[in-house]
């Protein structure tokens, strides 16, 4: 935030001018936050409400220009993306190592992380949390990398239990690192396509739990998810059946009439020692968790998916949310400035 510094003359006070929005007083100075985003993002996340508390509290939303260099944009206080590619990559590094000053949400490297399912749990899996609030995990799974005749025999040697959730390795955004399937026999896993992560089925009556991250700040909301498959179900199938993003649809599960036992949110200190070790471990500001309760089982839980920069113009609230983050950010930069 440009709150004026007596060692902060160089920079000086990022006023309205610089941004060429020439309406606005031009002494007052503004938290400057660069995006990169998808336009389906920009339609999700910045909305009008958002924008307009934003401005009210000093900070301006602009546009980056990816056919324009980057350092010649701005000067931003804060850069949020989620584009994908090398090339965007490598900018955003460069621009990184060249603007120290600026907040890169969140550094490229990071988010990567992300991007291969197999490597997206590991964080959740070293972690081991297990306190009196409860049990988090993951469900066991096993990555095929090529040859999809191999995948019975290596299903009944890592000895998972079925049905099979197939899952692309790959988790980039692409429409198709989100085509999943349910399996219920390991022979016909042979049909799919690999690089795959065949991930056990967890029943978890169908409700699963959306946690979103933003900073030190965490929401979490109810959504539908698969239904339980009963044993009965499971002798009596065979095949993979693709299924469509069930948890990403509009409708929230949050005033459903739902078994209290399915319904329950998990403990809040368990959410919050997870998220706060994920922040450190992943060195991520901005995502969410999918979480699963296993029916029957209170304080069992599943981390099955993370994604960077999620849909947070689905998160009750999120404006308020959002912009006390970015002023918390651009607040603390100030204060290790000023020492
Ligand atoms: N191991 C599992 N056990 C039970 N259900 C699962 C499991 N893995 C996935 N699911 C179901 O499949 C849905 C999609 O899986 P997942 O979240 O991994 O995919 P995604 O394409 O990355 O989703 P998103 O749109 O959240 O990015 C989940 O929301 C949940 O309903
Ligand atoms: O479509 P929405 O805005 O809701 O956001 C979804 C987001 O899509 P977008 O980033 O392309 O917008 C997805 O990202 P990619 O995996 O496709 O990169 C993924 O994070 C979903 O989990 C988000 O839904 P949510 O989990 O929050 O419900
Ligand atoms: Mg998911
Ligand atoms: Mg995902």
């Amino acid at each position: 935030m440009r709150l004026k510094d007596d060692n902060d003359e160089e920079e000086g006070p990022k006023t309205m001018s610089h941004c060429s929005i020439g309406h606005l007083q031009p002494e007052k100075s503004f938290v400057i936050v660069g995006y990169a985003l998808t336009s389906k993002k920009v339609e999700s996340f910045l909305k009008p409400k958002l924008e307009g508390l934003a401005r009210n509290k000093g900070i301006l939303f602009v546009a980056i220009d990816q056919n324009r260099p980057l350092s010649d944009q701005g000067p931003f206080d804060i850069v949020l993306h989620k584009l994908t590619g090398k090339e965007w990559r490598q900018i955003l590094e460069e621009y990184r190592r060249t603007h120290p000053e600026v907040t890169v949400l969140d550094p490229p490297d990071a988010i990567q992380h992300l991007h291969n399912r197999q490597s997206m749990l590991q964080c959740v899996a070293d972690m081991n949390l297990s306190d009196t609030y409860g049990k988090v995990g993951v469900p066991r799974q096993l990555v095929i990398k090529r040859d999809s005749s191999s995948i019975p025999d290596a299903v009944t040697k890592a000895g998972l239990i079925l049905p099979l959730v197939a899952k692309p390795l790959v988790a980039d955004g692409s429409a198709k690192s989100h085509e999943l399937s349910l399996a219920y026999d390991e022979y016909s896993l042979q049909k799919l396509e690999p690089p795959l992560v065949l991930q056990e089925f967890v029943n978890h009556g169908g409700v699963l739990f959306k946690v979103y991250i933003v900073g030190e700040a965490i929401k979490v909301v109810r959504r539908f998810s698969l239904p339980d498959v009963t044993k009965r179900e499971l002798s009596k199938n065979a095949g993979v059946f693709r299924f469509p993003r069930v948890s990403c649809a509009a409708a929230s599960a949050d005033d459903a009439d739902l078994d209290p036992s399915v319904a329950e949110l998990p403990p809040r200190p368990l959410l919050e020692r997870l998220a706060k070790e994920l922040r450190r471990r992943l060195g991520l500001r901005l995502f969410n968790l999918d979480i699963i309760r296993e029916h029957g089982r209170r304080d069992h839980f599943y981390v099955i998916d993370i994604n960077y920069f999620p849909g947070y113009g689905k998160m009750p609230g999120y404006e308020h949310i959002f912009t006390d983050f970015l002023l918390s950010l651009a607040q603390s930069r100030y204060k290790k400035r000023s020492i």
